[in-house]
């Protein structure tokens, strides 16, 4: 494949995966889109629990076993390395459309919340969730993460070179922030319908699941480091007191 279709498919791909990123937003709040957590058919709630698991499960099979380094080793025999990270992405956004379009909803209420002053905290602390997740992607490099810098490299002819262990800002507090912000904005909203906490709940089981999968792969890249690093540092939750500094 040319250098430029490459750098040309890894945009595109970027630019896919900020969109679902940014409609997962209004899908969680169920503001500003067409199709909401809550929104959709109304179906019995075993099809609606049975479909919704199934989703769940299949975005979480893809982000997770195409971001082990085994998979990752057999799949660039298929796709160039270079576009391997953006098909990656690529896939991430099918398997989020997949989840909107298909999502049903199981509208009986779990808490609204009342109070307009507990109201307004927990849609602060959700955008704040948001902005943890964001800025946690910087931190870690967004671009390397969303495929875009070794497209780049690539079309440059210059090597793309791996990342060294850091603990950069929310990194010194806890060891995955980027999930840290995803967990607040799962959780910390006002309305909380079946739907929505099957959403949340199968998320965090993920996120659970998948962490300690990354966690395996980086005490295999970074040994010693690694461990000692989350022996100190708590895995989503800051503890005053427990922190380290690289
Ligand atoms: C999607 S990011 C999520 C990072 C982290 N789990 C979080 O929630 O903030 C996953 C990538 O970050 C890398 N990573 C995680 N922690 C790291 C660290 N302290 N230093 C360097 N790379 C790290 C992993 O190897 C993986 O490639």
């Amino acid at each position: 494949m040319s250098r430029t279709l490459i750098a040309a498919y890894g945009a595109a791909s970027y630019f896919l995966f900020l969109g679902t990123f940014l409609y997962l937003i209004g899908f969680i709040a169920g503001i500003g889109v067409p199709k909401g957590v809550d929104d959709g058919p109304l179906v019995a709630w075993p099809l609606a629990l049975g479909v919704n698991l199934g989703l769940i499960a299949l975005f979480g099979v893809q982000h997770s076993v195409m971001a082990r380094p085994g998979f990752k080793r057999l799949w660039t025999r298929v796709v160039p390395p270079a576009a391997e990270r953006s098909t990656y992405v690529l896939l991430s956004s099918v398997a989020l459309i997949v989840l909107y379009l298909a999502w049903l909803p199981m509208p009986a209420q779990v808490w609204s919340v009342e109070a307009s002053w507990l109201r307004g905290l927990l849609w602060t602390l959700f955008g704040l969730g948001w902005a943890v997740a964001l800025v946690s992607t910087f931190l870690i490099d967004h671009f390397d993460l969303f495929g875009l810098r070794q497209v780049w490299h690539h079309w440059r002819g210059t090597e793309c070179p791996s990342h060294p262990f850091f603990t950069p800002a929310f990194y010194r507090w806890v060891r995955h922030p980027l999930m840290t912000g995803f967990l607040m904005v799962f959780w910390l909203v006002p309305d909380m319908t079946v739907g929505h906490l099957v959403f949340s709940a199968g998320m965090t089981a993920y996120i659970v699941v998948g962490t300690l999968y990354e966690e395996r792969d980086l005490i295999a890249a970074f040994g010693e480091r690694y461990r000692r690093y989350a022996a100190s540092v708590p895995r989503f939750i800051p503890m005053p007191g427990r922190r380290t500094g690289e």
